[in-house]
């Protein structure tokens, strides 16, 4: 048999990756490879192809054309060797009906021949411990989404598949769910995951591939993508505490925009910068902007950034 040579280190290897639907072709040659315990972010608009990449990857949706491994296998057709070893988050529409937390876990494990005891530990987990005898339509969505996260895992797979599992929650509840996430890659666990979060993928995220229209437009750590666009960092002070033109003297100051109350100076030497407001006791109500993934995105296509 023709096997992949991904090597151990490596989880998932997709190669020129196509998928059509009608005229719009939704996935238009995408390339990656996910190494094992990576947290690997793939991000974008809505319609960039995320989900449609992914359901490829997780042997749901057959490609038109292109190579997808995981775990040194193809997931298409589907492949009853991988499946117990890879996890895929679902849809919390897709619980099954009018269980309670404990219950969901439950049935999902029992399809993995899991002892039913492991439901507990993952309530644990996911913290929903005191949620376990609630029906999964009286949860928040926050739980919801954690406890399809724990049916993900129950029969501890080596790789994960999340598509948008913070999507629809509010700020506080995405933060509990990051830490959940986190804690999942460092159990060892592979996760992919999709987002249209570009803060979100800068936090959590080992390496992010930038989807928009169907490709990949770069694929490297965050910090590396953002570095590589040598943006100025702005320091921004109250105008009443630093005129513009006596900013423009200080050593370091790039450009200078006053304006709304606010005086902007963009410096690639922000060391110097600061250094001097501190001399000439400039500092009150600073705040200091380095470049994010959002000006990632809007040099690569040349538009803002629309979630
Ligand atoms: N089943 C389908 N039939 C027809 N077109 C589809 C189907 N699924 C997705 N598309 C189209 O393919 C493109 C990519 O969609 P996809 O859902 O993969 O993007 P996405 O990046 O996951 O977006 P979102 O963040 O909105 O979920 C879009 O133009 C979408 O309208």
């Amino acid at each position: 048999m023709d096997r992949p040579r991904a090597g151990a280190a490596t989880a998932i290897e997709v190669e020129d990756l196509v998928k059509r639907y009608g005229d719009t072709t939704a996935v238009d040659g995408v390339s990656f490879s996910v190494r094992r315990g990576e947290f690997f972010g793939i991000l974008g608009p809505n319609g960039a192809g995320k989900t449609t990449t992914l359901e490829m990857v997780e042997g749901i949706r057959e490609p038109d054309a292109g190579r997808v491994s995981v775990l040194g296998e193809s997931p298409w057709p589907r492949n009853p060797r991988l499946l117990p070893r890879l996890g895929v988050q679902l849809q919390a529409s897709a619980f099954f009906d009018k269980l309670t937390a404990r219950e969901q876990i439950r049935s999902f494990g029992s399809l993995y021949g899991v002892p039913a005891s492991r439901a507990d530990e993952m309530l644990e987990v996911v913290g929903l411990t005191d949620k376990a005898d609630t029906r999964d339509e009286k949860l928040s969505g926050g739980q919801r989404q954690r406890l399809s996260i724990a049916c993900a895992l129950v029969h501890e797979p080596e790789v994960v598949f999340l598509d948008e599992p913070t999507a629809a929650l509010d700020p506080q509840a995405r933060r509990n769910l990051w830490d959940l996430l986190r804690l999942i890659q460092q159990r060892g666990t592979t996760v992919v995951y999709t987002t249209h979060y570009l803060d979100e993928a800068e936090a959590l995220c080992d390496r992010v591939a930038i989807m928009d229209a169907g490709r990949v437009l770069a694929l490297d750590t965050p910090a590396a993508l953002v570095r590589g666009l040598h943006a100025a960092t702005r320091v921004a002070l109250p105008e009443a505490g630093l005129p513009e033109a006596e900013a423009r003297q200080l050593p370091g100051a790039d450009e200078v925009r006053a304006g709304q109350g606010e005086t902007v100076i963009a410096t690639r030497n922000p060391a110097t910068l600061i250094q001097a407001l501190a001399e000439r006791h400039r500092l009150d109500g600073v705040s200091v902007r380095t470049a994010t993934l959002e000006d990632v995105f809007l040099h690569l296509t040349g538009r803002e950034y629309r979630a």
